[in-house]
């Protein structure tokens, strides 16, 4: 048996299925991203594991010991299987110090004063340690707030998108140094998001689910050149239908603009992006539109370009 396990959990609200039969194996200081669009079972799962939730049917299990749910344990939850999320809860009149150290309470004094040291070193909360946190930027108060949820050691890390009030910058950032920080730890990370770019910081480990099910799952590379389904490649990048083939479809990198031969439009519109322009382009037949990169920032609106691509890039995708 592996470190964490996760085993056929059904989950309905209303005769409505959440989770379909999800199952999970991790092990110790693994970690993995579950990504879904909004309503795919997410929270709901993530809750299941940490004991917070009544699941229909299945089980969980850290190591040999089942994660009891709220109706089979008096108080829910568990030290070693922690829930973070958005609405994390600081006590507004305590400090940083005290919020910290609030979950160390019933446990050995001394060994308290070390975790909450050790984890202001860790979070740099260092010199904000007697702040409130009203004096504390989103990201800081955000670190607090993880910084409390690690403070008794927890085995599991269920992280449900507890980034999104940050901007790309700080998410970004704190995602990194989190990783950092949990692969030291060897803490077994689940993250949960519909942001496939913030998955990716943390590991390209990537379940993918879709109205409570998992619709393929593998490393990142894998799901980005193989996706089965559109579902799957519209989270790395837009694809375009090709015209006349059916269920074929082209992402925006792979197209060729060209002054002849080939499929041809003419561009409607155009963004300045980082690395490329990204132009929209009519086609002339079937007035599609198509998004496509111009690295070499060569085309205008108005222009006309003929497309091209190579046979071997083309996506063949069911749903
Ligand atoms: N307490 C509840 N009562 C009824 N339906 C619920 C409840 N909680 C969740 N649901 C439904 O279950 C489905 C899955 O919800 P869940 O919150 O797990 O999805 P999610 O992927 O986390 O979504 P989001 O990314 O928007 O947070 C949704 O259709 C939701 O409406």
């Amino acid at each position: 048996m592996s470190f964490f396990n996760v085993k056929k959990i059904k989950k309905s609200y209303q005769g409505t299925a959440a989770l379909r039969e999800f199952s999970l194996n991790l092990d110790r200081g693994e970690f993995l991203s579950i990504v879904g669009e909004s309503g795919s079972g997410k929270s709901t799962l993530l809750r299941i594991m940490a004991g917070l939730e009544v699941q229909d049917s299945g089980q969980v299990f850290l190591e040999k010991e089942e994660i009891l749910n709220p109706k089979k344990k008096l108080v829910p939850g568990y030290d070693q299987v922690k829930l973070i999320h958005q609405d994390y809860h600081l006590l507004p009149n305590s400090t940083v110090l005290e919020n910290i150290r609030r979950p160390l309470l019933q446990y050995d004094k001394s060994y308290a004063k070390v975790r909450e040291e050790k984890l202001l070193e860790q979070f740099g909360l260092k010199e904000f340690r007697d702040r409130f946190p009203r004096q504390l930027s989103g990201g800081q108060q955000q670190k607090v707030a993880i910084a409390a949820a690690l403070a008794i050691e927890p085995e599991v890390l269920l992280l449900d998108e507890p980034f999104s009030s940050l901007d790309t910058i700080q998410k970004h950032q704190l995602i990194d140094e989190l990783g950092r920080m949990f692969k030291e730890l060897k803490t077994t990370v689940i993250f949960v998001t519909h942001d496939l770019d913030d998955a990716l910081r943390l590991t390209d480990n990537l379940i993918i689910l879709k109205k409570g099910a998992v619709v393929q799952n593998g490393n990142s590379f894998d799901l980005c050149t193989n996706p089965e389904s559109q579902y799957v490649a519209r989270l790395f990048s837009p694809i375009n239908a090709i015209p006349d083939q059916k269920n074929a479809f082209i992402r925006p990198n792979e197209v060729k603009l060209r002054s002849k031969g080939g499929l041809l439009g003419h561009v409607v519109d155009l963004r300045f992006l980082v690395h490329f322009n990204s132009l929209q382009i009519k086609l002339k037949e079937s007035g599609q539109i198509w998004e496509v990169d111009d690295p070499q920032r060569k085309y205008q609106v108005g222009d006309r370009v003929y497309l091209q691509w190579e046979e071997k890039k083309v996506l063949r995708l069911l749903s």
